[in-house]
């Protein structure tokens, strides 16, 4: 190639200016999207210096020390939860909770907390005993991640009825067998092996570069940002990846497609590891419970209604009831447990490196019925802002066990999870001595949170009976 040309002195100060303005563009829009919320996303997701765990509010430390906190309202809620249903089982508060609070720990009283920066927050601390959460934990693992419930695996996998956990713990116990079974035991592409790989969304949606630019979402296909396997250019770093996610548009519009364009799913790669049962569960990131969602529309299908889990139908239900026990008629934050139907949920799989970005819960028709939410395994630290992004948030401390309700304002905040925090799995989540069985849940948990969060999707149907969702519903039609 020939030597370019020499540029002239003028040249040369038109491209020297054209750059800076150019540098001074993009520091504006870092500016820009720099908002409170990222700030404190980029402050947790922070590895090196470590974050400060302890700016969290934590709801379960000592009541003296947290209602020093003028912002924090605590009321006793009528019931236990064990008496609003049998299902959060009966604590032995002592012994398991590891709950600092004196008070609630003598007489076994518990506790709604009320935030006033977030109206619409109902925090309850430790809802569900350990064998209760035990039990739940086995059933998200198990049972709500088959089919027909949908999951972000079967974008990619051909994933079969039976599930990926139920491989994994046949593969654990020596009935199926790595060598002998392959074709059973791995599951298998959706794409044949020469056909375009896009499945994973394109080379330029990383965002776990977190250089603090903003707007990731606009760059997701799916929810989902799946960032597992990156088949393409990334392959090499591909099971390294963290899964970072971003629900819906970080704008404040709520996003439709019109009904009669078909809400197509994301194509599967070809690329995607054939990688053994258990480690294909720790690509498992979400699932969705009753109307299933199309994350590319951020919208429900309507006509896919999956039965939905009994109990949690139950346990949703005992949770408004319970929010209603301290937030009655009267009360802006009132919903009357009678008129809740639990339409649609997700669990949200994350392994210890993973998060949720920032994002707004808007796709329900019904925007009054409370979001419940429910944690297990590792700690996380939950970001929970305002209306917008400018809103700088509170960092709450999520533990397993724990009950978020966000209900009123609250349900409309911006809030994410940008960390989970290691070695914070309660004993009583790890192995037991006295129970094989929960072993293999145990090495799961060791490097996850479950997150288990249940919505009403349509405003109440007056005049029908309410008490069971699944009973009225349609069926799941693909
Ligand atoms: O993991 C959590 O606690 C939050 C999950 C969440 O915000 C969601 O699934 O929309
Ligand atoms: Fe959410």
């Amino acid at each position: 190639m020939p030597d370019p040309q020499p540029l002239s002195n003028r040249q040369r100060k038109i491209l020297e200016r054209q750059a800076e303005r150019n540098r001074e563009m993009a520091a504006a829009k870092r500016a820009d999207t720099r908002t409170p919320f990222r700030e404190a996303e980029l402050q947790f997701l922070s590895r090196q210096p470590q974050p400060d765990f302890s700016l969290a509010l934590d709801f379960r430390q000592p009541s003296e020390k947290l209602l020093q906190d003028p912002k924090i309202r605590k009321v006793q809620l009528k019931k236990r939860m064990g008496e609003f249903s049998e299902l959060f089982g009966v604590k032995d508060r002592e012994q398991d909770a590891g709950l600092e609070d004196k008070e609630a720990e003598e007489d076994g009283r518990e506790y709604a907390y009320f935030h006033s920066d977030h109206p619409g927050l109902i925090y309850i601390p430790f809802g569900f005993s350990p064998s209760a959460q035990r039990k739940l934990i086995r059933a998200c693992l198990k049972e709500y991640s088959r089919h027909p419930n949908k999951s972000n695996l079967d974008t990619h996998y051909n994933v079969p009825d039976c599930g990926v956990w139920d491989l994994h713990e046949r593969v654990a116990n020596g009935s199926l067998s790595l060598e002998n079974d392959k074709d059973e035991a791995f599951v298998p592409r959706k794409a044949k092996a020469d056909e375009q790989a896009n499945g994973y969304g394109s080379d330029d949606d990383d965002d776990d570069s977190d250089n603090g630019s903003g707007d990731q979402s606009t760059k997701n296909k799916d929810r989902p940002t799946e960032k597992e396997p990156r088949p393409t250019k990334k392959a090499k770093s591909a099971t390294k990846t963290p899964s970072v996610r971003t629900l819906v548009p970080e704008t404040d519009q709520t996003p439709t497609v019109p009904e009669d364009v078909p809400k197509t799913d994301p194509e599967p790669s070809s690329q995607v590891p054939i990688l053994p049962p258990s480690q294909l569960i720790k690509k498992m990131r979400w699932i969705t419970l009753g109307y299933q969602y199309h994350w590319p529309s951020k919208t429900y299908h309507f006509d896919q209604n999956a039965p939905f889990p009994k109990e949690l139908c139950v346990l949703s239900k005992a949770v408004v009831e319970a929010v209603e026990s301290v937030a009655g008629p009267g009360s802006p934050w009132h919903y009357p447990a009678e008129e809740f139907v639990a339409e649609a949920g997700v669990v949200n799989y994350y392994q210890l490196k993973d998060r949720l970005m920032g994002h707004v819960d808007r796709s329900e028709l019904n925007k009054d019925a409370p979001l419940v939410s429910f944690s297990f395994g590792h700690s996380c630290i939950y970001l929970l802002g305002g209306p917008t992004r400018e809103t700088a948030p509170t960092p709450v401390l999520l533990q397993s066990g724990d009950i978020l309700v966000m209900t009123g304002p609250c349900r409309a905040a911006f809030h994410g999870v940008p960390r989970i925090i290691e070695n914070t799995l309660p004993s009583y989540l790890q192995a037991q001595s006295d129970d094989p069985e929960w072993d293999i849940y145990a090495e799961y948990l060791s490097e996850a949170r479950i997150n288990l969060n249940i919505r009403q999707v349509y405003p109440p149907k007056k005049n029908e009976s309410t008490s069971s969702s699944s009973s009225t519903l349609a069926s799941l039609s693909s």
